[in-house]
């Protein structure tokens, strides 16, 4: 329960449920959905910030990017006594019907990425808490689509169009790169997990389109990204 030393944070908190976005930037765009919203701190890729939502305590912690800083986040998240770990990132299309600023609710990964197989072997499912995942489907107020997302390491490859040609025809909706350590490691460590994912790339096209609108843009996948975070603390609060 003491300090811990990326995120910054102890157990002092007292906060049982967290809000992860990838951006430090959708930070700020969590806060604007909370009451009483208030900057706790901000270490290397980690920024933080605590609020209310329906009269609950809700912490926000940035992830950055990738795998192995997910799960710091999520080590530490679990060493201040957090037990609820909702993701709202973003991901690109890995199947044509899935639309720019549309929302996946991620029912497993694929684990295409490094770290996870350190902790358990490949075989072992990454899946999100069904108690979360049964409230997101039953909670949403708004279309939403569910399915695999492919979970990788690498957003420059050489070879991106034939592997994403590959998984999309394994039936993957989506691909990020931290919910298969969100589900693996999270899920390890006994915390309750789900990924909400806001399409920011159409199907096949090139990743960095996407990455920089979703920067810039008033678009679409601006709603897509508030929308993500509403159900992710619809989700959240729902219990109490
Ligand atoms: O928007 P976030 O949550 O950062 O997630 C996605 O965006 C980053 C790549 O641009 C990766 O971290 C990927 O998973
Ligand atoms: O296509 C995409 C878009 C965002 N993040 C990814 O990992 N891939």
């Amino acid at each position: 329960m003491g300090m811990q030393p990326h995120i910054q944070l102890d157990g002092s908190l007292a906060i049982k449920k967290a809000i992860v976005v990838g951006d430090p930037a959708r930070v700020d765009i969590v806060k604007s959905v909370l009451e009483n919203p208030k900057d706790i701190t901000y270490n290397r890729e980690f920024k933080s910030a605590i609020g209310t939502f329906k009269g609950q305590k809700i912490l926000v912690l940035s992830t950055g990017i990738g795998a192995p800083s997910m799960a710091i986040a999520l080590e530490e998240l679990k060493a201040i006594g957090v037990e609820k770990v909702i993701r709202a990132g973003s991901c690109g299309a890995m199947d044509r019907s899935f639309k720019v600023g549309e929302i996946m609710v991620v029912t497993g990964a694929v684990r295409d990425e490094g770290l996870t197989e350190k902790y358990v072997p490949k075989f072992f499912p990454a899946i999100p808490s069904s108690e979360l995942l049964i409230r997101a489907i039953k909670q949403t107020k708004i279309p939403v689509k569910s399915g695999i997302a492919r979970s990788h390491d690498g957003f420059y490859m050489d070879n991106n169009m034939e592997v994403e040609d590959f998984w999309s025809h394994k039936q993957v909706l989506g691909a990020d790169m931290e919910t298969s350590t969100l589900y693996v490691v999270g899920g390890l460590r006994g915390l309750q997990t789900l990924s909400i994912l806001n399409n920011i790339v159409p199907y096949m096209e090139s990743l960095a389109f996407g990455v920089n609108e979703l920067v810039s843009g008033e678009t679409q996948m601006k709603i897509g990204e508030l929308q993500s975070i509403k159900l992710a603390l619809a989700v959240l609060t729902e219990d109490e």
